[in-house]
């Protein structure tokens, strides 16, 4: 179970972007998140990958409380998340080819050996073609590379996905492909999601249940 519990969190202490909200995600379950504009979203997206610190509040993934943010998370709770943002330019790194993006958390992870076979079966996975591979991000699409980002979010095997926003910049063929990549894993690896958004139509079709943001228990503060 990922949970969120009476999370407060912002970027200025005195006036956090929302306070005292509560969610939980089950194993194996997709859950999307919907809200307007600047409600806290993402920030809340990036408490719950553990990205961002809050002020105040729990997250507990699989029964034990989050034990560090960003960097100082223990590493096994750290890669129990994949993420997904919205703007994959902003998130991937442009010195790096395709191939190594998609990569890198491997490497970094001391699991170098399995690169050329992961690496091969998930770009496929995601219909990046090879031609693409020895790219970096400025010679390819945003589609393409929001492809990239996802083969990465994915390459540890994570526990839990958190995809913000992942498709608000794709057309809708890629954006139909990207879903059903992430319902494939999930299918054959049980992991739940967390999925933000303010595409309606999109999450209550992909998701087995969409919570409003007003029915968090949350108050937002600006
Ligand atoms: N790095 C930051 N520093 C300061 N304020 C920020 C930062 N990131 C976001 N904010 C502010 O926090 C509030 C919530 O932003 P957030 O991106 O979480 O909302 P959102 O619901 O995801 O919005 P959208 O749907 O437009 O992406 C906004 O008022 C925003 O301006």
């Amino acid at each position: 179970m990922l949970e969120l519990q009476d999370v407060t969190a912002g970027y200025e202490r005195r006036a956090p972007v929302f306070r005292a909200v509560s969610l939980s995600v089950a194993p194996g379950e997709a859950v999307g998140l919907l809200g307007p504009s600047g409600c806290g979203k993402s920030t809340l997206a990036r408490v719950a990958a553990l990205l961002h610190r809050p002020d105040s509040g729990r997250v507990i993934i699989d029964g034990t409380p989050a034990g560090g943010w960003r960097h100082r998370a223990p590493r096994a709770q750290r890669t129990a998340f994949g993420v997904v943002f919205q703007q994959p330019r902003l998130s991937a790194d442009p010195r790096l080819r395709l191939a190594d993006l998609v990569a890198e958390p491997l490497r970094a992870n001391g699991r170098s050996a399995e690169v050329t076979e992961t690496v091969r079966k998930l770009t496929a996975r995601v219909g990046l073609g090879a031609e693409l591979l020895g790219r970096r991000p400025h010679e390819v699409s945003d589609g393409q590379l929001q492809r990239a980002c996802l083969a990465r979010a994915l390459v540890l095997g994570p526990r839990w996905l958190v995809c913000d926003e992942m498709t608000a910049m794709l057309d809708a063929s890629t954006t139909a492909a990207l879903v059903a990549v992430v319902e494939e894993y999930r299918a054959e690896s049980g992991a739940g999601l967390l999925a933000v958004g303010h595409d309606r139509v999109l999450l209550e079709r992909w998701c087995d249940r969409t919570v409003q943001w007003g029915g968090l228990g949350a108050s937002l503060t600006k």
